[in-house]
């Protein structure tokens, strides 16, 4: 008996591409899988997914071939110019109308060039960031398709069956715009995801200087998962806590303190650069990671670069709930910032990117999950044009509320030697943020006393004049554009 036409071809058995294959198949879809090494394809249709109606495939031909027409093809490989090849090999098989969907972490400029590209044969194409890790794409990841808008009827039934959905049962899937929305979406998740982690390894710094052992690092995690920080790095935190190896002893202290970084947080960070926007928090964790990595340096300077040695608080629950807040309000920050990209990055590239949406897509499935995500999605939902996070009724209550703990902890690492990049980062930001009259008028008078770049007076913005400051300079300006 012929073998019944496959749904969706997937390219790619690593971890990512194995799990959402099993996850579309329990949803009822018919999965075709191929790998450049023909032994995964065999290895996987004899294990994981033996007695299921995954088919395999031996060649790209062959994967064409078994689809459904219009076909639908998902490409699960390390990004880059292993996708490029990919995508020569397919394009000459495939047909116009046909699907390509993109989802690894591709930097979205090059989706915005493959969309284009693509387009010009006829080919829809979709960058579709994927979050949630091994569990995510097994049981429900969220998932960030963004593109030629033409796919998204095609393929919009089986990514929303695929992906996880919010406790309201809405699917954490949703067509994000054209281009490269999709993956910048996944880019600013994955940025704001590196906020996040470095904001609770601070906080573990914090706990260490407290005398706190690894039991009682474990259920002070715990019990802050029950609070307005419930989410999934939290609850994982508390987790790795308490993991302890074979021999009784807590793992993480084993583990070298050495940062890894495949590339999304500092392109998030570039992006915030490139735009303009102060997304200080994950730029901060971004150098974290690097410094992390000079270990040997770090080494070296231990003996030899002076500072205090920390000493606990007086109070350990007074402390631990002061850090709960700021670490909160740490986090209403950095997503501020994040969300204050995104805005501009669809501003730019004429996204339309609906940020009530975005919340609910990081609502569930993904590494970022959280409660608060709900609340960001209720502020965007009341007010869809809203200009920063900070001005919503409910977030510029919880800052209100909490900067003052922020506050106090990042003085207490100053005060004790303890590293807060991320805090500090948040915390200045949020001072700058809240200053209607700054420093800045200095820079433009250093700017224009040595390079005659004029400055505009407050009485008068719009027109910029120079100021001849010695008596001796010319009238000669430099002219005003912004890079
Ligand atoms: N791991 C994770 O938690 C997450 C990963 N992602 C993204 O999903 C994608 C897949 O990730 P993951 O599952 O971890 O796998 P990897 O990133 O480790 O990629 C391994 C896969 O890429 C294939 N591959 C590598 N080079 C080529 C090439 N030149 N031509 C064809 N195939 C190639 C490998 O084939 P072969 O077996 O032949 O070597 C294998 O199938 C990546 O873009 C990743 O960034 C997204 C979310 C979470
Ligand atoms: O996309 C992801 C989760 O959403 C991946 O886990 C990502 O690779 C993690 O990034 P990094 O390796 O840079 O820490």
């Amino acid at each position: 008996m012929a073998e019944t036409k496959g749904d969706i071809g997937l390219i790619g058995l690593a971890v990512m591409g194995q799990n959402l294959i099993l996850n579309m198949n329990d949803k009822g879809y018919t999965v075709v899988a191929y790998n450049r090494t023909q032994a995964k394809v065999d290895k996987f249709l004899a294990g994981e997914a033996s007695g299921t109606k995954v088919q395999g495939a031996s060649s790209l031909e062959e994967l064409v071939g078994k689809l459904k027409s219009p076909r639908v093809v998902m490409i699960m490989i390390k990004s880059g110019s292993p996708v490029d090849g990919v995508i020569d090999e397919l394009k000459p098989l495939l047909s116009p109308g046909d699907v390509i969907i993109d989802g690894g972490n591709e930097d979205y400029r090059i989706t915005n060039r493959r969309v284009k590209e693509l387009g010009e044969a006829g080919i829809l194409h979709l960058g579709c960031g994927v979050s949630g890790g091994e569990e995510g794409a097994r049981f429900g990841p969220s998932l960030m398709p963004g593109g030629a808008p033409e796919a998204w009827p095609i393929v919009k039934d089986l990514l929303q069956a695929t992906a996880a959905k919010t406790p309201d049962g809405e699917p954490c899937c949703d067509f994000m715009g054209s281009g490269g929305a999709g993956h910048f979406v996944k880019m600013t998740h994955n940025g704001i995801e590196y906020g996040d982690m470095q904001l609770i390894c601070e906080a573990y710094s914090l706990m260490l200087a407290q005398g706190m052992d690894h039991d009682e690092l474990a259920a002070t995690f715990t019990e802050w998962n029950s609070s307005e920080l419930d989410s999934y790095l939290i609850e994982i935190t508390a987790e790795i806590m308490a993991f302890r190896t074979d021999d009784g002893e807590p793992l993480l202290p084993l583990i070298l303190d050495k940062a890894g970084q495949k590339g999304t947080g500092r392109l998030t960070a570039i992006s915030a650069l490139d735009f303009g926007i102060p997304v200080t928090l994950i730029a901060e964790a971004v150098f974290a990671r690097c410094l992390s990595a000079l270990k040997d340096q770090r080494v070296r300077a231990a003996p030899q670069l002076s500072g205090p040695a920390a000493s606990s608080a007086d109070d350990r629950t007074a402390f631990l709930d002061k850090l709960r807040s700021a670490l909160y309000a740490a986090k209403i920050l950095s997503y501020a910032q994040g969300f204050m990209l995104l805005a501009e990055a669809s501003a730019k590239f004429e996204w339309e990117l609906n940020m009530a949406s975005i919340a609910l897509t990081w609502r569930e499935g993904c590494i970022i999950r959280s409660a608060f995500l709900g609340n960001i999605a209720d502020a965007y939902h009341k007010d869809p044009s809203l200009e920063n996070l900070l001005f919503d009724d409910f977030f510029n209550a919880a800052i209100t509320k909490h900067e003052s703990a922020l506050r106090e902890v990042v003085a207490y690492g100053v005060l004790n030697g303890i590293a807060l990049p991320a805090f500090s980062a948040a915390l200045s930001f949020y001072d700058g943020f809240r200053t209607a009259d700054g420093s800045a008028c200095l820079i433009q008078a250093l700017r224009d006393r040595f390079g005659a770049h004029q400055y505009e007076l407050k009485s008068n913005p719009g027109t910029f004049i120079h100021t001849n400051w010695t008596g001796h300079g010319g009238d000669v300006a430099s002219s005003t554009y912004n890079a």
